[in-house]
């Protein structure tokens, strides 16, 4: 997705402060953090509410290195997303509660974007759900071999998640993973989505292969390693 002009990653102080003096419209602020791997959902969510509420402000900010920011705005743990108003905060949504970003923003901003009757529940049903399709297939395709589990690589939550990594990692496969149990709209929406009940789920090149049972027999039968793009191979 290209950077729109109503979405800065900030880089100086003196950007956040002009825009809040200036501005008589709400402007959305995103906290976020490298190592939080939340962020990386709240972020691509706050892409998509940039592209529809173009004439909104949006800011992501790295927390740790605008720590002065952070102070003021009292975050404590990210992702955090602010919804400010000049020097008054008006909303702040902590962790990756997507669906609350989403009518809060909606909320705040759909009046300034001129986007008619769009209040709290407006995102329709429908509407919401393409835009969750959308953000599923972003996850899916955000690394060419993505793996959906409870808990994390290095720490799995459940029997057969930590069977898939433990297959993975023994095959060196460099993959990215996703913790479904941090997400409760990806965790049934992907069911759907992808028309398989359970996880963990794994994906290569953006197509469910299956889980526990179809990987472990692909690896039986030597099928596995020659569908991994050769970039996803640890040399
Ligand atoms: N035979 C399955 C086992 C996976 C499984 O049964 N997963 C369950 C328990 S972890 C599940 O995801 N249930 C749905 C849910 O928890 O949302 C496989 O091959 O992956």
């Amino acid at each position: 997705m290209s950077v729109a002009n109503n979405l800065i990653q900030l880089t100086d102080e003196s950007t956040l402060r002009k825009a809040l003096e200036s501005k008589s419209q709400e402007v959305v602020i995103f906290f976020w953090a490298e190592w939080a791997e939340q962020c990386k959902q709240v972020e691509s969510v706050i892409d998509e509410l940039a592209a529809k509420y173009t004439k909104t402000q949006f800011f992501k900010i790295e927390a740790e290195a605008f720590s002065e920011i952070s102070e003021a705005y009292e975050i404590s743990a990210v992702p955090t997303t602010i919804i400010a108003k000049k020097a008054k905060v008006l909303k702040k949504i902590d962790g990756a509660n997507i669906p609350e970003i989403v009518k809060e923003v909606a909320d705040s901003c759909a009046a300034a974007n001129g986007i008619a009757g769009q209040t709290a529940s407006a995102a329709s049903p429908v509407e919401f759900k393409q835009d969750l399709n959308t953000r599923l297939k972003e996850l899916i395709e955000r690394a060419p071999v993505m793996v959906f589990i409870k808990g994390t690589a290095a720490q799995p939550r459940c029997g057969f998640s930590k069977k898939i990594v433990n297959m993975l990692n023994g095959q060196n496969i460099k993959y990215g993973y996703f913790d479904i149990l941090t997400d409760e709209q990806v965790r049934q929406g992907l069911k759907e989505y992808s028309n398989w009940p359970t996880f963990p789920q794994l994906y290569i090149s953006g197509e469910l292969v299956g889980g526990v049972d179809i990987v472990s027999e692909m690896i039986e039968s030597d099928e596995l390693l020659d569908m991994i793009p050769e970039d996803s191979l640890a040399k």
